[in-house]
């Protein structure tokens, strides 16, 4: 349990990483230190592990630190979020957006289920959503107007949409639609509503076990060297993906890790859009 004794009265802090390749620059070279153990799963599985005390840290769907803000805090320093388009958070449609009646919803995410709540309500289009797995292109066929898709996969499945990327143009220009198929990025289409960043995660513990200081510095250490080393980074989840590595590079640099003040306005606008009677936010301590 948190904090809680092990065998030989060793203290043990368990993490809990959902380790999409969005996260790479941070938890690649993480040397964890002792006494420190740490699994990996899905959002929503990590999501309920901190929640029930499976583990103690975890870098969870960002609406899950806001509905239980009561008992969470988040680092002050670290989050996945984005100043416009994320590339990993889409949804696929074959009918424009303002005629979206059924879409279907990955099991793996929180945030952009509730982040798609958001912008759906915002423009009055009332589609039902239901939960169902697959790939955007079997979804679609199956007969859904859109399909929500997030991490690896929704990235992946977007190159395979809209690539491929010549020598001769840039991520930003790559369509948003082909061959019948729309791809709206949640994340673009929040920057368009209200100039903020989205943040989809954040590091999240429970207030009465915070982690061990050592711990947040291994984190700062590795993303330091990971973004220093983005060119490596993306290398590596390139060859993984099946993607050109420039299109992971991408990826990765577009990415905003250190929960900065246009970060936390964005966070906190969401969560006045998704969870209005939400209790405060909670931030630890910020770094020295
Ligand atoms: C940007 C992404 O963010 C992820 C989306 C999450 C969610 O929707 O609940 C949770 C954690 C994030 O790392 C992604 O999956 O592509």
């Amino acid at each position: 349990m948190a904090g809680g004794r092990g065998a030989g009265g060793a203290v043990s802090y368990r993490a809990g990483w959902i380790h999409y390749t969005n996260v790479a620059p941070i938890l690649d070279d993480l040397v964890l230190p002792p006494r420190v153990s740490a699994v990996t799963g899905v959002p929503t599985q990590m999501n309920a592990a901190l929640l029930s005390g499976e583990v103690d840290i975890a870098n969870i769907s960002a609406v899950e630190f806001i509905r239980n803000a009561a008992t969470l805090a988040a680092l002050p320093d670290f989050s996945v979020s984005v100043l416009g388009p994320v590339y990993s958070v889409n949804l696929f449609h074959r009918v424009p957006w303002p005629d979206l009646k059924r879409v279907a919803l990955t099991a793996q995410s929180a945030t952009s289920v509730a982040l798609l709540e958001v912008l759906l309500r915002g423009s009055g289009v009332p589609a039902v959503l239901e939960r169902a797995e697959g790939t955007a292109q079997d979804l679609l066929a199956a007969g859904y107007d859109g399909v929500l898709r997030i991490g690896d996969s929704a990235l992946r499945e977007w190159y395979g949409v809209v690539g491929p990327l010549t020598e001769a143009t840039t991520m930003t220009a790559l369509p948003h639609t082909r061959g019948g198929v729309m791809v709206t990025d949640l994340a673009e289409k929040w920057f368009e509503l209200t100039g903020h960043p989205f943040v989809f995660a954040v590091w999240a513990y429970r207030k009465d076990a915070p982690p061990p200081a050592d711990l947040v510095q291994a984190m700062r250490v590795s993303r330091r060297r990971g973004i220093g080393a983005l060119a490596q980074v993306a290398e590596r989840h390139a060859e993984k993906l099946g993607l050109p590595a420039r299109v992971v590079q991408h990826y990765l640099w577009n990415f905003r890790y250190h929960l900065e003040a246009p970060d936390r306005l964005g966070l906190r606008e969401f969560a006045a859009k998704a969870v209005p009677d939400h209790a405060p936010l909670s931030f630890g301590a910020p770094p020295t």
